[in-house]
């Protein structure tokens, strides 16, 4: 069974003015969440991604559809059992939103306290989960006095003080510069790892997704219109939404500016050719031009890694007579994609 389970979601605001029509920001969404996944959901402002996160973690209703955790549809549940199923999810934040009037150990007691442990135990499990997150030495800090990183890592903690199966991070590197982002998704890497957690990734940034979701959902007016492996989704893109975000990261297309630029370099005919880790490789590609006996040269792209896994996307320049080119790229194989890049 999935851990998180959504069936044709939808989520309708009341109309802006009166007399107009429902903001609809969840259309229709259905994605099944496996335990110790993690999820990937990206969309650009507005797609609906918090809205989708609200719904999970039942601090709103649906207007349709079923959001089930475990099998258990959370919008049916009463008020008190939602309140249960929500310490099972923990949740962190863009804006980190710690308690600055609280030290850093406090801030990761809160929801114990709310939960009702006795004193001793909150803080030894703060304590414990500070060590985790590699915090220790910054317990009697106050937020303020700590980097943009290190809160979200407070924020982590926090997260996980009562030991949830579930944490949903919405945009939660989006306030962070890119070295700070890496070391905050490594920890959430960590968590999934070490401690098992199905982690739910809401963000605008396609590099996020790349660096440690592996399965990924794409949104666009409250729809999600993508969907699958994040290996996949990168190596083939089906809608335009999820390609422009793909070019965000993987930059070896070259541009029309920079298409004429390598023309005026180059001489011949320019193929693209494409391959992923399924039996092809760059060596296996120029080996094969080369047995062909054609002049080429790569003039653009390489080969990039995407969760670890190779993928390739080269442009070259060939030259020859028609025929010898044609037979050439033929000659490349199976697993190969190859176009022609267009005059
Ligand atoms: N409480 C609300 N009342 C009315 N409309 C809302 C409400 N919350 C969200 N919306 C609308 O629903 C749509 C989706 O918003 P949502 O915040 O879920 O998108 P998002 O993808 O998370 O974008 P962002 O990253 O900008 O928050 C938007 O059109 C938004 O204006």
């Amino acid at each position: 069974m999935p851990h998180i389970t959504l069936r044709d979601v939808t989520k309708e605001y009341p109309p802006a003015k009166r007399g107009g029509d429902p903001v609809v920001a969840v259309d229709g969404v259905s994605l099944e969440i496996e335990r110790g996944d993690v999820f990937g959901i990206i969309g650009y402002s507005g797609a609906g991604k918090s809205t989708l996160v609200r719904l999970i973690n039942a601090l709103e209703p649906a207007t349709a559809g079923s959001i089930e955790i475990d099998g258990v549809d959370v919008t049916r549940l009463s008020a008190t059992k939602q309140r249960q199923m929500r310490t099972g999810v923990g949740m962190i934040f863009q804006r980190f939103n710690l308690l600055n009037s609280r030290s850093v150990r406090r801030n990761v007691e809160y929801p114990l306290e709310v939960a009702g442990w006795k004193g001793s135990d909150r803080k030894k499990r703060a304590v414990e989960l500070l060590e985790f997150v590699g915090l220790a030495d910054k317990a009697d800090n106050y937020p303020e006095q700590l980097s943009g990183g290190q809160q979200q890592r407070v924020g982590i903690a926090r997260a996980l003080a009562a030991n949830p199966a579930i944490l949903l991070a919405d945009e939660a590197t989006s306030a962070l510069d890119p070295e700070t982002t890496d070391e905050v998704l490594d920890l959430l890497a960590k968590v999934n790892r070490e401690l098992g957690v199905t982690i739910v990734v809401i963000t605008h940034e396609m590099e996020v997704i790349a660096r440690i979701a592996t399965k990924v959902a794409v949104m666009e007016r409250g729809r999600v219109v993508e969907q699958g492996e994040t290996y996949d989704v990168f190596t083939q893109p089906q809608t335009t939404t999820a390609q422009r975000f793909v070019r965000t990261v993987v930059r070896n297309l070259p541009t029309g500016d920079e298409l004429i630029e390598l023309r005026s370099q180059h001489e011949g005919r320019f193929f693209t050719i494409s391959f992923t880790d399924a039996g092809a490789s760059e060596a296996r590609v120029f080996g094969a031009l080369a047995r062909a006996g054609v002049d080429f040269n790569l003039v653009y792209g390489g080969v990039d890694s995407i969760q670890g896994r190779v993928y390739g996307l080269l442009t070259i320049a060939v030259r020859g007579d028609a025929a010898a080119v044609d037979e050439a790229m033929r000659s490349i194989g199976s697993n190969v994609t190859v176009e022609e890049v267009a005059a």
